[in-house]
C-alpha cells in the first residue's frame, strides 16, 4: 500500500514537472515572439499604440467594442497617416495612397480566412491575385453594366411593390414605424430578385423572414474577431474544431437558410431549364449557369453557389445600409432635403423623370440627387472596414519609413473619406456640394472613392447598388413627406464586425399632394 502511495505521489509530480515546463516554454515562446514583434521586427519604427504593436488582441478588442475607426482617426490625427494596429499589420489613411496600397498584382492577406462558407471558394476570398483574376474574368460577364442594364425592369418591380407596401402599411394609416429594418427588406428582395429570380419576400411579409437579417448581424461580430485573429483561426482550422467555422446548409444561422434558400432555387432552374421551362431569364443565377471558362467549359455548381452566396452576404445589407444612411443625413439636414426635392420635382415637370426613375435619368438629370448618394457614401460607409493586402516586390515607402514586401497593409473607405487633403477641410460634414463645385474636384473625389473597394478587387456589385440607391430612395423623397418621430434622433450607427448598419429610424409618412 505504501509503495503505491509512493509511486502515484512520485508520478503525479512527474506529471506537474512536464506540466510546469510545458507552461514555462509556451511563456517563453510567447514572450520572444512578443519581443520580436517589439524590438526586431522591420514594422518597429512605424507610430502606434504599444499593445497594438505586440498583440492583435488590441485590434480585435476595439473591434468588438465597436470604436475601431473612431479611435484609428484619433490616432492618425496625433501620429499620421501610417500607423501599425497589428505586430503585422500597416494602416495608411492617405488617400493618394490606394492606388499603391491596391496595386493591381497585391494578393489579399490572410486576413481574408478561406473555407468559411464551404470548401468551394468565392471571388471576395481568394487570396491569390492570379487565382482571383481568373474567376473575375469569368464572373464579370454576369456583373458586366449591359447585363445590369437588362434587370432594370425587376429593380422597377421591387421597388414599386415595396413603396405600395409603405403607403398601405403606414401612409394610409399615419402609423409611426421604423424605417431601418424596411430599407434591408428592399434591398434583400431586390438582390434575390434579381439574383435568383425570386425575391425572398421580406416587404410581402412585413418582417424579417426566417430571421435572416437577425441571423447574419448576429455572427458579424465573430466574422469580425476570427479575421483580426486571423493566426488563431487558423490554427483552430486545423483542429477537430475546425468544422464549426464553416457555415453549413443544415445551420439554424442565417447563412445556413440562405444556402438552403439558394440551393432549392438551383435546383429548381435546373428542372426548368431540362424541361424547357426557364425562358428568357435574365437573372445573376442564369448568366452564371450560361458562362463558359476560357476551355468553353460550364462552371460547376459548387462554385455557381458559392458565387451566388456571395451575391447574397455582400450585396443585401451593405445597400441597405446606404439606403438608411441617406435617410438620416437629408432627414437631418432640412435644407438639403428641399434642394433635393426641388430638383427632382423640376426633373418630373419637365418630363426628365419617369414615374419610375430611369438609373440613365437620374444620372443625367438629378446630380444633386447623386451627389447625396455619395456623400452619404464616403461618410458613412456600409464596410467601415479594413481591406488588407500584401506588401509585393521591392516593398514600399510610406511616410519615410520602409514597409518591405510581404507586410500586411491596408486602407479603410471611413479613414480615407476623412482625409482633409483630399475630400476637404469640412471632410467631417455632410455637404453634397462638395462633388458639385468642379470638375476637377469631382474627377479627384472619385478617384479617391474607396466605398466599393479599391483596384482589381473593388466591388462587383457597384452598378446593381447604384441602380437600387438612384432609385429607391429618389422616389420614397418623391413619394413621402416623412417626420420624424424624434428630429434630434434620425437614426443609430452601428458597426459590428466591421460591418456598418443603422437601427431606430422611427417616423411617420403621409402621401406628398
Ligand atoms: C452599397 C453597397 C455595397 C458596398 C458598399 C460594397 C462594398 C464592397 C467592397 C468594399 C468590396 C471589396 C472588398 C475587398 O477589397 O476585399 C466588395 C466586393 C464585392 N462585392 Fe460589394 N458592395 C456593395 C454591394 C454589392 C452588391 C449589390 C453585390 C452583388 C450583387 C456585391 C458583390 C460583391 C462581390 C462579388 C465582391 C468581390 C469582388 C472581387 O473580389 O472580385 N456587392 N464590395
Amino acid at each position: 500500500m505504501a509503495a503505491f502511495s509512493l509511486d502515484s505521489t512520485s508520478s503525479l509530480l512527474s506529471l506537474r514537472a512536464v506540466f510546469a515546463v510545458l507552461t514555462l516554454a509556451l511563456a517563453l515562446s510567447w514572450l520572444s515572439q512578443l519581443l520580436r514583434y517589439r524590438f526586431l521586427s522591420p514594422l518597429r519604427h512605424f507610430p502606434g499604440p504599444f499593445w497594438a504593436s505586440i498583440t492583435r488582441l488590441w485590434i480585435a478588442y476595439h473591434n468588438i467594442k465597436g470604436d475601431e475607426c473612431e479611435l484609428e482617426l484619433a490616432l492618425h490625427r496625433k501620429h499620421g497617416p501610417v500607423l501599425r494596429v497589428t505586430p503585422t499589420m500597416l494602416l495608411v489613411s492617405d488617400a493618394t495612397k490606394l492606388p499603391e496600397v491596391y496595386a493591381r498584382n497585391a494578393n489579399k492577406s490572410k486576413y481574408y480566412v478561406t473555407g468559411s462558407f464551404g470548401k468551394t471558394e468565392s471571388l471576395f476570398n481568394m487570396q491569390d491575385h492570379k487565382v482571383h483574376a481568373h474567376y473575375r474574368k469569368i464572373a464579370a460577364g454576369p456583373y458586366a453594366f449591359s447585363n445590369i442594364k437588362k434587370m432594370e425592369p425587376l429593380v422597377d418591380e421591387s421597388i414599386h411593390v415595396w413603396i405600395n407596401a409603405l403607403n398601405d402599411r403606414f401612409a394610409k394609416k399615419g402609423e409611426n414605424f421604423d424605417f431601418a429594418p424596411w430599407a434591408v427588406y428592399m434591398a434583400y428582395d431586390i438582390i434575390s430578385e434579381i439574383g435568383f429570380g425570386a425575391p425572398i419576400g421580406f416587404v410581402e411579409a412585413g418582417g424579417d423572414v426566417g430571421e435572416l437579417i437577425q441571423g447574419f448581424h448576429d455572427g458579424l461580430p465573430a466574422f469580425g474577431l476570427l479575421a483580426r485573429l486571423w493566426p488563431f483561426t487558423y490554427w483552430v482550422k486545423r483542429t477537430w474544431l475546425g468544422r464549426f467555422l464553416v457555415a453549413r446548409p443544415e445551420d439554424k444561422t442565417g447563412i445556413g437558410m440562405l444556402m438552403r434558400f439558394r440551393d432549392k432555387l438551383l435546383q429548381q432552374r435546373r428542372v426548368d431549364i431540362e424541361e424547357g421551362k426557364a425562358g428568357h431569364r435574365v437573372d445573376l443565377l442564369q448568366t452564371f449557369i450560361d458562362a463558359r471558362d476560357d476551355d468553353g467549359n460550364p462552371l460547376t455548381d459548387d462554385y455557381i453557389k458559392a458565387e451566388i452566396l456571395l451575391v447574397l452576404l455582400a450585396g443585401a445589407d451593405t445597400t441597405g445600409t446606404a439606403f438608411q444612411g441617406m435617410l438620416y443625413h437629408i432627414l437631418s439636414n432640412p435644407e438639403i432635403h428641399r434642394k433635393l426635392l426641388a430638383e427632382t420635382d423640376a426633373a418630373t415637370a419637365a418630363g426628365n423623370l419617369s414615374a419610375m426613375p430611369q438609373y440613365d435619368e437620374v444620372l443625367e438629370h438629378c446630380p444633386y440627387y447623386v451627389a447625396c448618394v455619395k456623400e452619404t457614401m464616403r461618410l458613412n460607409p456600409s464596410a467601415p472596414n479594413i481591406f488588407p493586402r500584401t506588401v509585393g516586390k521591392g516593398g514600399l515607402m510610406l511616410d519615410g519609413l520602409y514597409a518591405p514586401e510581404g507586410t500586411e497593409i491596408t486602407c479603410n473607405p471611413w479613414l480615407v473619406h476623412r482625409d482633409r487633403a483630399v475630400f476637404g477641410e469640412d471632410a467631417e460634414v455632410f455637404r453634397p456640394e462638395r462633388w458639385l463645385e468642379s470638375e476637377e474636384q469631382t474627377r479627384v473625389l472619385n478617384k479617391y472613392n474607396m466605398v466599393f473597394g479599391y483596384g482589381s478587387r473593388t466591388c462587383l456589385g457597384k452598378d446593381i447598388a447604384m441602380m437600387e440607391l438612384f432609385k429607391g430612395p429618389l422616389q420614397f423623397f418623391r413619394t413621402f413627406d416623412p417626420k420624424l418621430a424624434d428630429p434630434k434622433e434620425p437614426g443609430i450607427w452601428t458597426v459590428k464586425g466591421g460591418v456598418a448598419f443603422w437601427t431606430d429610424q422611427w417616423m411617420t409618412i403621409s402621401n406628398r399632394s
